[in-house]
């Protein structure tokens, strides 16, 4: 029962040399079949490496074992690393407002790093059971602030999650990403019903340290739409590059493009006041200056070592 036609698959998970890919159905695209697979090695390879995410072209369809040959890989719009995904669409910043308490840098780097990526990126402020109303409203005007609409969630309020969970069946292939304890584990066995990953409060995950050892690995969770599922991956957002240190400003603050405000220096990193007319008012400035700041000792640094 073997078919000659080449296919567009999907790789959701990788082990040793297979990766599981999901075909598409072109017709009724309701329909996708998971087919194991290995690598043809042949001159379209050459020494690139599959990644979960990655879009490949199957032949060799054994639709009764459910085998097939990966012959070619289509070419991919990004590729995260730690964990290793590519063509992500949509990076979902996950921070609870409380146990482990916000720190605001920290959401800032994050922010910075994925919004890097080229990719849509949304924040989420779990655990707001946790805090008062008035909190609540008055973060989501600050990140409102910072240029994003707060997406907020609450253990007892289900509706907060089917909100999300709309919002997340619109994308093509999301991700959390945020610190450990946060409750990104919480929401995926949440939104990936059978999931089970254990969770566990921030202090036992400390003692028990690193121990899950499971893939990544994508689930689709509507038509077309997948989520990534990262055991154990306590994200760190990596030290921003010294050389894309004058693009930060205008990274961090996106209104200044929209009003067209630009400084008059070439290469000018907007610190000192002699002449940098942008504005240093907002509250993302400060962490604009740490992020130099820790960018410069950094880089000095590892020209030491
Ligand atoms: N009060 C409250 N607690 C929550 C909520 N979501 C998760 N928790 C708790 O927070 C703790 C950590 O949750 P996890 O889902 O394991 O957090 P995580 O982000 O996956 O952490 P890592 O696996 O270390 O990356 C658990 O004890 C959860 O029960 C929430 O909305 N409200
Ligand atoms: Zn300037």
């Amino acid at each position: 029962m073997k078919t000659n036609s080449k296919n567009l698959g999907l790789v959701t998970k990788k082990f040793n040399d297979f990766f599981l890919v999901d075909l598409k159905n072109q017709e009724n695209s309701e329909n996708s079949d998971k087919f194991l697979c290995k690598v043809r090695k042949s001159i379209n390879f050459k020494d690139q490496l599959i990644y979960v995410g990655d879009e490949v072209i199957i032949e060799n369809i054994d639709l009764k074992s459910k085998r097939a040959i990966i012959t070619s890989l289509m070419k991919r719009k990004n590729l995260l690393i730690r964990p290793s995904v590519a063509n992500i669409s949509n990076i979902y910043i996950t921070f609870s407002v409380e146990e482990p308490e916000l720190n605001l840098s920290q959401v800032n780097r994050f922010l910075i790093s994925a919004e890097s990526m080229g990719v849509e990126v949304s924040l989420v402020l779990t655990k707001c059971d946790l805090i008062s109303d008035k909190r609540r409203s008055s973060l989501i005007d600050k990140f409102e602030k910072w240029g994003y609409q707060a997406i907020t969630l609450n253990f007892e309020r289900s509706d907060y999650f089917n909100n999300l969970l709309a919002d997340l069946k619109q994308k093509k292939c999301s991700i959390f990403m945020g610190p450990s304890g946060v409750g990104k584990t919480t929401l995926l066995n949440m939104i990936i019903p059978g999931l089970q990953n254990s969770t566990a409060p921030v202090s036992n995950k400390i003692k028990r340290g690193k121990n899950t050892t499971r893939n990544i690995e994508l689930f689709s969770i509507s038509n077309q739409s997948y989520i990534v599922d990262t055991p154990g991956f306590n994200m760190q957002p990596p030290e921003i590059d010294i050389n894309l240190l004058p693009n930060l400003y205008a990274e961090i603050y996106k209104q200044v493009i929209e009003e067209g405000i630009k400084c008059k220096f070439r290469n000018c990193l907007h610190l000192k006041d002699e002449g940098c007319n942008l504005n240093k008012s907002f509250e993302r400035y400060s962490f604009y200056k740490e992020m130099i700041e820790s960018a410069k000792s950094h880089y000095y640094q590892n020209q030491e070592d």
